[in-house]
């Protein structure tokens, strides 16, 4: 990379999962990554590699699409070795008792209206599930040192953003002090939740924004750990920078996706969550 001194943040959304391709909706279900998803993993750390970026850490969810993307992507770039921090903080949004459900079935059962309000709204949750749902992540092992008010029924984008930017705040920034490269693999709504901080998105903007899968997003940032350039500006032009624009992704989770559009256009596991 041309500056090695630039402090660099890399976004990078994990590569399409199983449910991505099933059209399904996810959350914190923990599915792995289909066939095109481990190949865009293994693209995304290609194309880092081109721009030879060499990180100094790096942090994900502790869901498997994202950890398996960041493995294979610092595979690729012969980065293995670098710190990986995980946190529950980075996993997608709880989509609660939709969890499972089939995108477009659950379109005509309620509107598809209805459905990119779930999916897109701000501040509009997905039915909650109830504690005794076997869903419930307080079921889980791996939530087992998070409260009870930590543990969730369901998130809108709002909640996904008060529980990211403290992990955002606690943990990434002041590892910029030592490193100047950090890569976050993550999730559609938890890197839509960062964008809308970093770049100041409004609550009714952030109803547009959608994250590509396996497309690193660079973004060199200033010492206050802020933004450069818009990093919304910046998603279209990297996609055609590369000049590998990924093939439309053939799932019916996008087919869907913009079908239903109704708005215009533990390596180091967190041990206190
Ligand atoms: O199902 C999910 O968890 C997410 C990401 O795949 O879906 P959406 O894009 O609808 O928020």
């Amino acid at each position: 990379m041309n500056n090695p001194s630039q402090k660099t943040l890399v976004l990078l959304r994990h590569g399409q999962s199983v449910w991505n391709l099933q059209n399904r909706f996810t959350g914190w279900t923990d599915v792995g990554l289909s066939d095109q998803g481990h190949a865009e993993a293994i693209q995304s750390g290609r194309r880092l590699a081109t721009e030879g970026i060499q990180f100094d850490i790096a942090f994900t969810s502790v869901l498997k699409r994202a950890i398996k993307t960041l493995w294979l992507a610092l595979e690729e770039m012969d980065q293995m070795w670098i710190p990986v921090q995980r946190s529950w903080r980075l996993n997608e949004r709880h989509y609660g008792s939709l969890q499972g459900e089939f995108k477009h079935e659950m379109a005509e059962r309620v509107g598809e209206e209805q459905v990119q309000r779930w999916r897109r709204s701000f501040d509009v949750r997905p039915p909650l599930l109830t504690v005794g749902d076997k869903r419930f992540p307080g079921c889980d092992p791996r939530y087992a040192k998070l409260r009870s008010d930590q543990l969730p029924l369901g998130e809108s984008l709002k909640d996904t953003i008060e529980r990211t930017l403290p992990y955002w705040h606690r943990s990434i920034v002041p590892a910029f002090d030592a490193a100047n490269r950090v890569l976050i693999v993550a999730h559609g709504n938890t890197l839509r939740a960062l964008v809308k901080y970093l770049d100041n998105v409004s609550d009714d903007e952030i109803v547009h924004l959608d994250i590509p899968t396996g497309v690193p997003i660079v973004i060199p940032v200033n010492d206050a750990i802020q933004p450069a350039t818009s990093i919304r500006e910046s998603i279209p032009s990297q996609l055609s920078k590369h000049g590998v624009v990924p093939p439309p992704v053939l799932s019916n989770d996008t087919v869907k996706g913009s079908d239903l559009r109704f708005v215009p256009s533990p390596s180091q596991q967190e041990a206190h969550p």
